[in-house]
């Protein structure tokens, strides 16, 4: 019998498979993933921890000759939804699963225009609204006070570890449910690590954090669930 979600259930994925080119990277992968809490991703390179990542929201649909089965169903203001339902607008998706990538990808435009960004595209036009969103997620992710000054430089002059909190800032500013993040912190010294991973801690209250990492004492600082993925499927 299928085990009911919990209250705190906010992703349950049942046998996910995919294949690049005919060739299955995951098989058979059933996991749930609880919400207000850091799920990390570990296990060997190669495995399919990023493929997984990208089922969740849908971001691998334009790579060619992939394939997908299983199911996803992510609970969204508060209703579960299948992801892959062709009631469920992608745009809308995208708002609510927010990702950040292994190596930081500030936009080549300003610090201020970078957050703004995503909501310019998601049609808001309030100025005023914007200004208040821009100062909450860069605070919400620890750089406000590095940046208020020189919100005009283009992002690409901060260091790293305030690149990353940048990504990090511009995927809360649409205000995202769950936050999925590919080694986040891989690129960066352990002083920048350790504030990141500070943040996610601090951002788990709102948030269901997914995290794919390599770092065994990464994943015991920051963990609640941890998901081992081997060849083909995951050990709980
Ligand atoms: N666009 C693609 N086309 C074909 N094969 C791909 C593509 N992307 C990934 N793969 C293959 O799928 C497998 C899983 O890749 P994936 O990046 O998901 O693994 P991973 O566990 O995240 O690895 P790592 O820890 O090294 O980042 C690998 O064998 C990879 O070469």
């Amino acid at each position: 019998m299928k085990p009911a979600m919990t209250d705190t259930t906010k992703i349950r994925v049942k046998r996910l498979g995919f294949s690049y080119r005919g060739r299955t990277v995951l098989n058979n992968v059933s996991l749930d993933c609880a919400d207000n809490a850091i799920t990390a991703l570990t296990g060997p390179s190669g495995v399919g921890k990023s493929t997984f990542l990208m089922t969740l929201n849908r971001l691998w649909e334009n790579i060619p000759e992939t394939e997908m089965t299983g199911t996803v169903v992510i609970k969204l203001q508060g209703v579960f939804r299948d992801v892959y339902a062709s009631s469920m607008p992608l745009t809308e998706l995208r708002k609510k699963v927010g990702m950040v990538f292994q190596t930081p990808n500030p936009l080549p435009m300003s610090i201020r225009r970078n957050i703004l960004f995503p909501l310019k595209i998601a049609g808001e036009k309030n100025s005023r609204f914007m200004e208040e969103r821009l100062e909450q997620v860069l605070t919400v992710a620890n750089l406000w006070n590095e940046v208020k000054d020189r919100l005009k430089d283009d992002a690409r002059t901060l260091s790293g570890g305030q690149q990353q909190r940048l990504c990090i800032a511009r995927a809360l500013v649409l205000e995202p449910e769950v936050l999925l993040l590919d080694e986040p912190t891989s690129s960066l010294d352990r002083a920048s690590t350790a504030v990141i991973e500070e943040l996610l801690i601090g951002l788990k209250e709102n948030l269901c954090i997914l995290v794919v990492s390599h770092y065994l004492e990464q994943v015991a600082r920051i963990a609640d669930q941890t998901v081992c993925f081997e060849t083909g499927g995951v050990l709980a």
